[in-house]
């Protein structure tokens, strides 16, 4: 009989050579590299968090669930998958953005692989955009060329210059290879309040013929939105060729939030801090909030965004 000291030793020796087979550099168990143990897309996992975690946006979840799925299955795409979510303040753009990730990557934003750029921040002097324009295509292409499925979110997308939108233009089509470099297994997730009063408003007419919510469907809002954004010559869209050479793949529109959705966004925020949220408590933080429009007052004029500092001062 072998001692088990013995028997102990050859199982972890075996667990160990499984483990280096598995992992050539041992590197790259622990530090994040651009392979699929870091990077794999968990269909279930973001279906999940769109079910229970995204408040009243059925519109948007279902297509974004579909745009990712359809992407990420698809180990031969013809061109990066774009996303422009438009919506009012506060209604979860940036938050899904978030979930996406969070079901791609397995350190979520905190990816190397995921950039963020906000344009009043990162871009906030029209006198450089031509330092900016640079810099932007040489971040983009470093980036790609390091791991191919790399994603960027630009946030204030209607802030940002046309000209600025223009030089990204070329990596958002359908090129197999722009300078030696693949763009086609990356994703772009623009996000701007563009076409947001239209929302509203076709939220608000739905809302007055006593419609349910959900009955409002993409093609409701599809043409709406993107002749808002195309017209307005506040957005950063305008003047730039994204909307008219189809670059954009799917316009996703997020609906204003309700009173009921703001109780669920403050129920689930409380869930994460404490094991026992309280509705009383919950509601209190609703009621405190705007809404409008004056007269009917029905969409949170902050969406679920200041929820969060308020929670503080009612617990
Ligand atoms: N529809 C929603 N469902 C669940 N939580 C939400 C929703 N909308 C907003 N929230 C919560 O409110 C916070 C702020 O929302 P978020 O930053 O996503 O808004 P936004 O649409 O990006 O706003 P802005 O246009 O001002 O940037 C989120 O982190 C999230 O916790």
């Amino acid at each position: 009989l072998e001692p088990i000291s013995t028997t102990i030793a050859v199982g972890m020796a075996a667990t160990l050579t499984a483990f280096l087979a598995s992992y050539p550099n041992i590197f790259n168990y622990f530090h994040e590299c651009c392979r699929p143990e870091w990077i794999s897309f968990n269909r279930t996992g973001l279906e999940v968090d769109l079910e229970n975690k995204l408040f009243g946006q059925h519109i948007a979840s279902r297509i974004i669930l579909k745009a990712v799925t359809g992407f990420m299955s698809n180990d031969n795409p013809k061109k990066p998958l774009v996303l422009s979510l438009h919506g009012w303040t506060g209604t979860g753009k940036n938050f899904v953005s978030k979930l996406i990730a969070e079901n791609i990557y397995k350190e979520g934003m905190h990816s190397s692989f995921v950039h963020v750029f906000t344009s009043t921040l990162h871009f906030p002097h029209p006198s450089q955009n031509h330092i900016y324009k640079s810099q932007l295509q040489q971040w983009i292409k470093g980036n790609v060329s390091n791991c191919e499925r790399s994603m960027f979110i630009f946030d204030e997308m209607d802030k940002m210059h046309p000209g600025l939108i223009d030089s990204i233009k070329p990596y958002l089509d359908y090129y197999d290879k722009l300078e030696g470099v693949s763009f086609r297994k990356a994703i772009f997730i623009f996000l701007s309040n563009a076409g947001g009063d239209k929302i509203v408003q076709k939220t608000l007419e739905f809302w007055k013929a006593g419609r349910s919510r959900k009955e409002i469907e993409l093609k409701d809002l599809e043409t709406l939105v993107t002749l808002s954004v195309f017209n307005d010559d506040q957005s950063g869209f305008f003047h730039t060729s994204l909307i008219d050479k189809n670059l954009v793949d799917f316009f996703v529109p997020l609906l204003p939030l309700e009173y009921r959705h703001v109780v669920q966004c403050v129920l689930a925020e409380m869930k994460a801090r404490q094991p026992q949220p309280d509705k009383d408590v919950a509601d209190k933080v609703a009621k405190d909030l705007v809404y409008f429009p004056k007269s009917e007052r029905i969409f949170s004029v902050k969406g679920c965004k200041t929820i969060f500092s308020k929670l503080d001062y009612y617990t």
